[in-house]
């Protein structure tokens, strides 16, 4: 049955069943308005008394088996006030967020507030106070002002901030029950949020006629796009960023998809966010990013609209402001090219003019499903003109070489018949003019090779980094990190071994054809034998390819293994010492290199065979058409064609055997090539169709989630459910192996739960742009290494951060007194490894990369193992401040014994949970067992 109860004489408790808060508003002679939904008051929790706040009551609406009941004393109320409290002010303050640089105050703090310094509540309740001067706080409506002393209520993540500096002194419900100032203060707090329900439910009534205004606001945007078209078509100029709010993403999703071309993956608008982008830049930053697209700044050279650097995304000032413009490389210059409408705006030096020389590349990735070929066609996407050049500079230098057999033949013959030679001084003339036309152009398609090989290697490499990066944590787990580094080098390799010879390849094929034309025209019979003889020439390609391709197969392994042992012998080198293990570790490299040689040489060896061919062959074809001339054909030639046909047989057997090796070499390095398939095989664990996040609060839920490393492996966490609220500082324990790190990885999105799901503000992490999660989150794991670079570089990780970030992150991560003594302060140099540092500095300087993005959520893996009591402490501290949600797996319990919950696990399963004093109470317990181990062995 359902109990109404209109509050106005006393506070009321909520027993069995939570209770749900309607507001009404009395009306002159006693008629009450509509109800409007407040908020679910949970059992145990209280329905504050507001009766006497003006036009206001609340209406309590027990769900089914719940009732209300008198407060049996109010010297009992403070959990019951926290409880409804923090109902109140959630269902009030909706997503809002406090800002990123909130610290978090706790009950009995009194923090020193400097100008601007805001604080924000946690999971639990507590009353904040002014001192030396009045706060201000908002919690989901406009701010308000609190004079010095008045307590205000910090229910999760609201926030206040002192109006000009002093202190915060904060206090519990609990304290103000003792102090006789929690019935007002509750009284005061409940009838300000019901204020602002109201608000709300205005803002509601607003909504409506907001909605209607935005969509004519769209109407509007899109009558503006229609009229840029039509000015496109009859190529006006249109200034590129007019774009209303709305319509900077619609532009930026065009300029992309300019840019990527047809064909290129889907470009997409960015889900769920929250703010506009502020300009067009920031539009396209956020495009690419739903897109999966990675933009690469370059600095533009003197000049370079001339030169072809791909499609371009140009920055110019323009109207106060920067606006995005889009340029594409067409018949030898740059062109600026509307996005929408795909009108030419400006062209050469004038679609130059502005722009900055910072532009920005985009990096389309490789699709999905992708292959080798692929990966090609995208690194050498653009060099279709490069390539019809070559193939253009191949038919002139072929044909060019024609002039060789036919002025030959014809200077030869007439010797041969003693006629006059003055005619033939024309012909010996057009016989050096095209070897000089044929050497030049021989230079220039020389050059341009060289672009284009360097242009597919870079290309390539780009393509195949870009798909690597994107490439889950466990792809890079089940292979090993030599192996792949050889593997992407074959791209270097496969180029040094191929430079020249496809041009090679591509003239002498040309000029093979042009020779055998030659023959055929001149002899038919010789034409015969001639095609005979090339495909003589493709068999031995075959049957020699072949050999060497299995042949490579075979070295390859044998390579990699090699240069993985060698890796892995540098890196253990400390090791090695250690155990006094260096002439094993030596016959060990020997053994694998020595064997990996040995392969190799067999693929040489098939080269070797071909360099007997090719001295054997020229002789053995000079005699096969001797005997031919001399045999079938005797007495048919005149002399000029006998001579022309001997230097154009000879030609052709020259060119066969520039095709036999150059092909060799080619299908040697095909194997290689194939091994890129391992990067292009492994599916990337960005794909478009994920959400973006939007801005996390930073709740986590584990949801009956099980995972084992491997399908037939036994679970490593079995069905394990967790809620962590947004702001709670959550500790993970256990024995060694009992899978804290792995819930730690699936956390991360590193591994995907076999059943169950990972949920971040409710949103399930297998739909969510992981990359978008985890730039939200402050990780240091057990394995986190320091890189070669300054102490800052190591700070700042990925990004740029200002000195004052480098060391209010180094203060937050008690690291501040240690680069107060180092010589050169952030500037020291630190080896990969962070081997000059000590192990707890190297921890602290990963716990300073972790949080100088201030993270919302902080996920730590041991991160403070190695410091001392006290600097730990510090490091909790700091963190604590942060406002930010902290899960942290730590094997020394006094990490932990500040926790809002401490969850311990035991052979992938939550075995128990609670507070630090709630789990030591509980004696038979593993949390007990394992604080007891520890106080024994002295650990803590
Ligand atoms: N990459 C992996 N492949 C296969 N099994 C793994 C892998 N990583 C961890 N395991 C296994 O999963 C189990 C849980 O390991 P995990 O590292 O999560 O434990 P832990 O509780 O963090 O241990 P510790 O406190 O020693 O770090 C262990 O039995 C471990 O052997």
């Amino acid at each position: 049955m359902t109990v109404e109860t209109v509050t106005g004489d006393g506070a009321l408790l909520v027993v069995d069943a939570p209770s749900d808060l309607f507001l009404v508003r009395t009306r002159a002679g006693g008629a009450r308005s509509r109800r409007h939904f407040v908020a679910r008051i949970p059992v145990g929790g209280l329905v504050p008394d507001v009766a006497g706040a003006g036009v206001w009551r609340l209406l309590a609406v027990p769900l089914p088996g719940g009732r209300l009941d008198r407060l049996p004393a109010p010297a009992d109320g403070a959990e019951a006030v926290d409880l409804a409290l923090s109902a109140l002010a959630g269902a009030v303050r909706g997503d809002r967020e406090p800002p990123r640089d909130a610290r978090a105050l706790y009950a009995g703090q009194v923090e020193a507030a400097g100008p601007g310094s805001v604080f924000t509540g946690t999971p639990a309740v507590c009353w904040a106070r002014g001192a030396g001067g009045r706060l201000v706080r908002n919690d989901g409506g406009p701010d308000e002002t609190f004079e010095e002393g008045v307590p205000v209520l910090l229910a999760g993540r609201d926030w206040v901030r002192p109006e000009r500096g002093g202190a915060v002194e904060a206090c519990s419900s609990d304290d103000l029950l003792r102090s006789g100032e929690l019935w007002t203060a509750v009284r005061d707090q409940t009838v300000r949020l019901l204020r602002l329900v109201e608000r709300q439910g205005e803002a509601a009534d607003a909504a409506l006629l907001t909605s209607l205004t935005a969509r004519e606001r769209a109407n509007r945007a899109a009558v503006s796009r229609a009229t840029r078209i039509a000015s496109g078509l009859v190529g006006a100029r249109v200034t590129a960023d007019r774009a209303v709010d709305g319509e900077r993403l619609g532009r930026a999703v065009a300029a992309l998809r300019l840019i990527t071309g047809a064909g290129g993956p889907p470009i997409v608008e960015p889900a769920g966010r929250r703010a506009e982008p502020a300009d067009l830049d920031e539009a396209v930053r956020a495009v690419a990013r739903s897109s999966s697209l990675h933009l690469r700044d370059v600095q533009l050279p003197e000049s370079w609209w001339k030169q072809d650097l791909g499609p371009l995304l140009g920055r110019r000032a323009e109207g106060g402001g920067t606006t995005v413009v889009c340029l594409v490389h067409r018949r030898g210059r740059y062109r600026e090219v509307d996005p929408e409408t795909g009108a030419v705006l400006a062209s050469g030096r004038a679609a130059a003019a502005g722009v900055s020389r910072t532009a920005t590349q985009v990096q389309r990735p490789l699709p999905v499903e992708a292959s080798v070929p692929g990966v090609f066609r995208l690194g050498g996407a653009g060099g279709g003109a490069d390539l019809a050049a070559l193939a253009g500079c191949g038919v002139v230098v072929a044909a060019l070489a024609l002039a060789a057999p036919i002025v030959t033949g014809r200077v030869l013959g007439a010797l041969a018949e003693r006629v006059s030679m003055s005619g033939l001084t024309w012909s010996a003339l057009l016989l050096v003019a095209c070897g000089g036309v044929a050497a030049l152009v021989g230079v220039a398609t020389n050059l341009r090779m060289l672009r284009v090989e360097g242009r597919v290697e870079h290309g390539v490499q780009l393509v195949l980094w870009d798909r690597l990066m994107r490439l889950p944590v466990r792809f890079f787990r089940d292979t090993g990190s030599g192996e792949l580094a050889n593997t992407l080098l074959g791209v270097t390799f496969a180029r040094e071994a191929l430079s020249g010879v496809i041009l090679l390849l591509l003239t002498s094929s040309l000029t093979a054809l042009a020779m055998l034309a030659l023959v055929w025209v001149l002899s038919p019979p010789l034409g015969l034998a001639s095609t005979g003889l090339a495909l003589a020439a493709l068999l031995l390609v075959g049957v020699l390819g072949r050999v060497v391709i299995v042949r490579q197969r075979r070295a390859l392994p044998a390579e990699h293994r090699a240069v993985s042992s060698a890796h892995q012998l540098i890196s253990g080198i400390s090791k090695i010492k250690l155990a006094g293990a260096e002439q094993r570790a030596f016959a060990r490299w020997f053994e694998q290199t020595a064997y990996a040689r040995s392969t190799l040489n067999r693929v040489r060896g098939v080269q070797a065979v071909l360099r007997a061919v090719a001295t054997v062959l020229p002789i053995a074809g000079q005699l096969l058409l001797f005997t031919i001339l001399a045999g079938p054909l005797a007495g048919t030639l005149a002399p000029d064609d006998f001579f022309a046909l001997d230097v154009a047989f000879l030609m052709l057997v020259g060119a066969l055997l520039v095709i036999v090796s150059g092909s060799v070499e080619l299908l040697a390095a095909l194997p290689r090539l194939a091994e890129l398939r391992v990067v292009t095989a492994g599916v990337p664990e960005r794909t478009p169709d994920r959400a973006d996040p939007g801005d996390l609060r930073g709740e986590i839920t584990l949801q009956e989630v099980t995972f084992g490393y491997g399908p037939d492996a036994p679970a490593v966490i079995d069905d394990v459910t967790l809620r962590v609220p947004a702001g709670a500082f959550v500790a993970i324990v256990g024995p060694s192996g009992c899978g804290k790190s792995t819930l730690l990885r699936l956390l991360l999105g590193f591994e995907s739960p076999a059943q169950g799901s990972v949920y971040y503000d409710n949103q399930d992490l297998a739909e969510l742009d992981l990359q978008a999660v985890r730039r939200q989150c402050g990780v240091v794991l057990q394995d986190g290494q320091l890189f070669a670079g300054t102490l800052r570089d190591n700070v700042c990780g990925a990004a740029s951060y200002s000195l004052e970030r480098v060391l209010e992150a180094a203060r937050l991560a008690g690291l501040d007194d240690d680069i107060a003594h180092l010589p050169m302060g952030v500037a020291t140099m630190v080896p990969h490894g962070g081997g000059t540092l000590s192990v707890g500095q190297r921890q602290r300087v990963l716990i300073a990369r972790a949080l100088i993005h201030r993270p919302r959520m902080i996920f730590f893996d041991e991160a403070t193992s190695a410091l001392d009591n006290r600097t730990q402490e510090r490091v909790t501290e700091s963190t604590r401040q942060l406002s930010a949600t902290r899960l942290v797996i730590a094997h020394r319990l006094s990490t932990v014994r500040h926790a809002d919950l401490i969850v311990v696990m035991d052979k992938g399963r939550i075995v128990q949970q609670g507070t630090f004093t709630a789990l030591m109470a509980q004696k038979d317990g593993l949390f007990f067992q394992l604080a007891r181990r520890q106080l024994v062995t002295g650990d803590e």
